[in-house]
């Protein structure tokens, strides 16, 4: 059987967040999937009322970040409070690190590539998202899903050694090849935070960076029961997430 069995309403689960509960851990969660239901388009994306509140509840208690793909100023009005950080651009769009020279100059050729091949993309029904720091390329309202992911690999081509691509869910991103990705930031959230820990939620690819390099004394979740996830543990839906932060908020102590 390939289905995860390691869901953090378990008896493991409830020991490894408890453990997180007695340190003084940074909490990080993505945004869709994770805080928002997926939906067709990302336009359309919104965190619930209940979920926001209790957000807010936590970040004025705790260190709390959002950790997105999107770009900041797309994400924060959607959030309904103000979290202590927001990073954008899967980890591009910080206030530590501002982008190199070299991929700044990488992305504008790409735009320019991107903006003649706007047609051919946009009839094979694929989206450009520009987000400054890298490019989403959405193909989840394409009639035929393969043929706009084909369309999205010719005009991409061989990219730019200053550039890499990842999937995701219904997309390709393109970011800077040095831009630090979600990994990075929470290590520097952490460090920022002056914590010794984090809880880190996320739902998808670019997710998994930080599931892989997180240390053994953080605590990983990943929405979703992809078998191949690296994070220590599962939930099943924004519910799950409503209920994960009502357990933290019931048993994480004020910070000193
Ligand atoms: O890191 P995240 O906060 O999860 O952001 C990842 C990407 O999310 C958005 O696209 C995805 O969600 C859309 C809305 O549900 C969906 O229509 C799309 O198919 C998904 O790929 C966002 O548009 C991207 O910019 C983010 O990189």
């Amino acid at each position: 059987m390939n289905t995860p069995r390691r869901h953090l309403f378990s008896p493991e689960g409830h020991a490894a967040f408890d453990a997180l509960c007695r340190r003084d851990p940074l909490l990080a969660f993505d945004f869709d999937g994770t805080l928002a239901p997926i939906v067709a388009r990302p336009e359309d994306a919104r965190i619930s009322a209940a979920l926001s509140r209790r957000l807010a509840q936590l970040a004025a208690r705790r260190p709390l970040a959002i950790v997105t793909g999107r770009a900041v100023d797309d994400v924060r009005p959607r959030l309904g409070f103000e979290p202590g950080w927001i990073v954008g651009n899967h980890g591009a769009e910080n206030t530590i690190e501002p982008a190199s020279a070299e991929t700044l100059q990488a992305l504008d050729t790409l735009r320019q590539r991107l903006a003649d091949a706007e047609p051919a993309l946009a009839a094979a029904g694929v989206r450009i998202e520009d987000k400054q720091h890298s490019f989403a390329l959405h193909y989840r309202l394409a009639r035929d899903r393969d043929a706009a992911l084909a369309e999205i690999d010719a005009r991409l081509g061989t990219l730019d050694t200053g550039l890499r691509r990842f999937g995701g869910k219904c997309v390709v991103n393109v970011v800077g090849a040095d831009a630090p990705d979600k990994a990075d930031a929470v290590f520097s959230l952490v460090a920022a935070a002056g914590c010794d820990s984090a809880l880190f939620v996320g739902d998808d690819l670019n997710d998994e960076v930080v599931f892989e390099r997180a240390p053994l004394h953080w605590l990983t979740l990943r929405v979703g029961r992809e078998p191949t996830s690296q994070a220590r543990f599962f939930l099943d839906s924004q519910s799950e997430v409503a209920q994960l932060l009502e357990q933290l908020l019931a048993q994480l102590p004020e910070r000193r």
